[in-house]
């Protein structure tokens, strides 16, 4: 019997059991990138691609697939087995400016178009992209890695944005504010902000670029993508629907090839009126700061570093199985994946040892009387945690191991690998740190007998909050687990960071429920629930984890200025404004 979740002053026999126990997998071994063979699978499925228009390999300008000018071109490869999927176009400032230009153009006629006819538009890319989830799910695990089964659910993720902001289009709604002086009418318009410039990660190579696209185009926006140069070919299949949903020449642009150069041209350009980034850290700090030369609007969704937080009072099953979402996701690789799993454990507990049986004293985290622990201490034999900690690490570690890893196509695999090597050697170097510091392995913790990329899901007990893996986000499927004593140092663990994008938290207290989410410098809270994104909530972190929301009616704000109009109406002197008539389709106002 294990102790935990207690609010009171506990004597029970204990048996005690380790997480350790658990049993390890595989040696290593890594097989260099370097083939530029294709499997006959991966041939087969590059060929259907192909032939039904998907498989582009050229950057879109402007409604036109160009190539690079300088013919460069750049491969693109699968993590899994290395493979070369296709080589594209490799481009720079010149295309970029090109994009640009075609860009500035389309939206002098796109935030034109009424709302009814942009929202007809988004809805019919949904209705190709979901109509193309497949194939679009084939193109994302062989260019990202992940399991075709969560592939093609993020395609269905991905769509959900155009399909909600297909509907937001039609309530981008202004206001009419009482004026301070009787003759003048104050009208308040909300319009496009112009060409929207759109940087993308390749964890999610179609959902990080439809939440941006979707209410961008919605608002009246046009857009210049620059996807990941690892995952471009999803961001080109994905623009190709758009042509053919009716979504006009030059509204949707993707350049792809010389990251910084391909920035610097976004950000060097007067007619790029916003910048919106989903990436590092790193790189959200250079954008913001070289957007500030043209004043750009600018909205950053970066990296994160989410604790969750395991009660004691927790259900074990529903925090076991959220914690699992909450990092295992896309093999860890998820700005929002758990990157911290504190798990309480009793603030003293007091064994001694009476003949064969053992007697545990425990004092709860919520029972602190430290005097009791003094009066006890005495005779006892040995000091030892209990809580929900061991329970947790056993059942987590136990889940953990049923993880399928395998190549995206493989049936039933639910962990891909990770996107390349400079990740795999991250992780490895992560843990390392935190073993020779104290931390120990309770499963996993090297490299899978797969090779390429791939990492064996791993759990890490005893890990301290000053550890590397605790101050830095993995991005893999490694899971930290830290103890916690108290909700004021849960908090405070969890708030310890520059960080502040998701936090999750696990307890059947009401009352903690909202006391710990308010307390939590984070964007976004999951109680209970390991999987938080969705296309109708807001997005977006605090602190130096982002600016701005995406998805939800909030996401609509990042491409929308308020404009003032104050109406002189020449009210005082009496000029009658009379609706005249109706004429075809529109309301004509006659002043005299
Ligand atoms: N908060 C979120 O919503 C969110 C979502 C997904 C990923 N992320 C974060 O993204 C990171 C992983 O993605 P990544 O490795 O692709 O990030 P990254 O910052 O390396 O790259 C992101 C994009 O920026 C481009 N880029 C790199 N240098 C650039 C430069 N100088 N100028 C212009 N563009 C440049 C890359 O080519 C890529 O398209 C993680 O930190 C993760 O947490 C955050
Ligand atoms: O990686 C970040 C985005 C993941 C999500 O939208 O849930």
């Amino acid at each position: 019997m294990t102790l935990g979740g207690v609010s009171r002053l506990a004597l029970v026999g204990y048996r005690s059991f380790s997480a350790s126990q658990v049993p390890r997998m595989h040696s290593y071994c890594f097989t260099p990138i370097t083939s530029r063979q294709m499997s006959t699978d991966v041939k087969s499925i590059t060929a259907k691609l192909r032939s039904s228009g998907l498989l582009r390999t050229q950057g879109l300008i402007g409604g036109k697939w160009t190539d690079a000018y300088d013919g460069k071109t750049l491969e693109v490869l699968n993590p899994a087995t290395g493979e070369v999927v296709a080589d594209v176009s490799c481009m720079g400032r010149k295309e970029t400016n090109d994009a640009i230009s075609s860009a500035t153009d389309a939206f002098s006629s796109w935030s034109k178009v009424t709302a009814a006819e942009r929202s007809k538009c988004l809805r019919k890319w949904y209705d190709l992209l979901i109509a193309h989830k497949e194939e679009l799910g084939q193109l994302i695990t062989l260019e990202q890695g992940k399991p075709l089964k969560e592939a093609i659910g993020e395609v269905s993720y991905g769509a959900s944005f155009i399909e909600f902001f297909a509907e937001e289009a039609k309530r981008v709604y202004g206001d009419i504010i009482p004026a301070t002086l009787s003759d003048r009418r104050l009208f308040v318009l909300r319009q496009p902000v112009g060409v929207v410039g759109a940087i993308t990660p390749w964890n999610f190579p179609l959902a990080m670029i439809t939440r941006k696209v979707g209410p961008a185009l919605a608002c009246g926006c046009t857009v210049v993508i620059k996807p990941s140069e690892f995952t471009p070919l999803t961001a080109l299949a994905a623009a190709e629907l758009s042509l053919q949903a009716g979504i006009p020449p030059g509204a949707v642009n993707v350049v792809m090839g010389n990251a910084p150069d391909i920035g610097d041209a976004l950000l060097a350009s007067p007619q790029v009126r916003k910048i919106t980034f989903t990436g590092s850290t790193a790189v959200g700090k250079k954008l913001m700061a070289g957007a500030a030369a043209t004043v750009k609007k600018v909205s950053l969704e970066l990296g994160g570093n989410a604790p969750c937080i395991v009660f004691n009072d927790a259900d074990l099953d529903v925090a076991v199985k959220g914690a699992l979402a909450a990092k295992f996701r896309n093999s860890g690789q998820t700005c929002v994946c758990a990157n911290r799993i504190l798990v309480q454990e009793d603030l003293v507990n007091i064994a001694s040892q009476h003949g064969n049986e053992v007697w545990v004293f425990v004092i709860s985290s919520e029972f602190k009387k430290e005097r009791v622990f003094l009066e006890f201490f005495v005779v006892t034999y040995w000091v030892f945690n209990a809580g929900i900690y061991e329970k947790f690490a056993n059942a987590f570690s136990n889940a953990v191991q049923d993880l399928k890893v395998g190549e995206g196509f493989t049936e039933g695999a639910v962990q891909g690998p990770l996107i390349n090597k400079a990740a795999l050697e991250k992780v490895e170097r992560f843990v390392q740190d935190a073993v020779s510091k104290g931390a120990k392995v309770l499963l996993g913790g090297k490299r899978h007998s797969l090779g390429m990329t791939f990492y064996e899901p791993t759990v890490i007990g005893d890990v301290k909050n000053d550890m590397l893996i605790s101050r830095e986000e993995v991005f893999g499927p490694v899971a930290p687990l830290l103890r916690f004593k108290t909700e004021e140092e849960a908090i405070h663990m969890a708030n310890d960071t520059n960080a502040g994008l998701a936090a999750y938290i696990f307890t059947t207290n009401v009352q903690r429920t909202w006391r710990v989410s308010e307390a939590l410098e984070y964007g976004l809270v999951g109680v209970n629930e390991g999987l938080i994104s969705t296309e109708v909530a807001p997005f977006g972190g605090v602190k130096q984890s982002g600016l701005g929301r995406e998805g939800s009616k909030y996401g609509m704000d990042e491409y929308l200025e308020v404009n003032e109009i104050c109406v002189l109406g020449g009210y005082e002197q009496k000029l009658m404004v009379e609706v005249c008539s109706l004429f075809g389709d529109g309301l004509v106002v006659i002043q005299r």
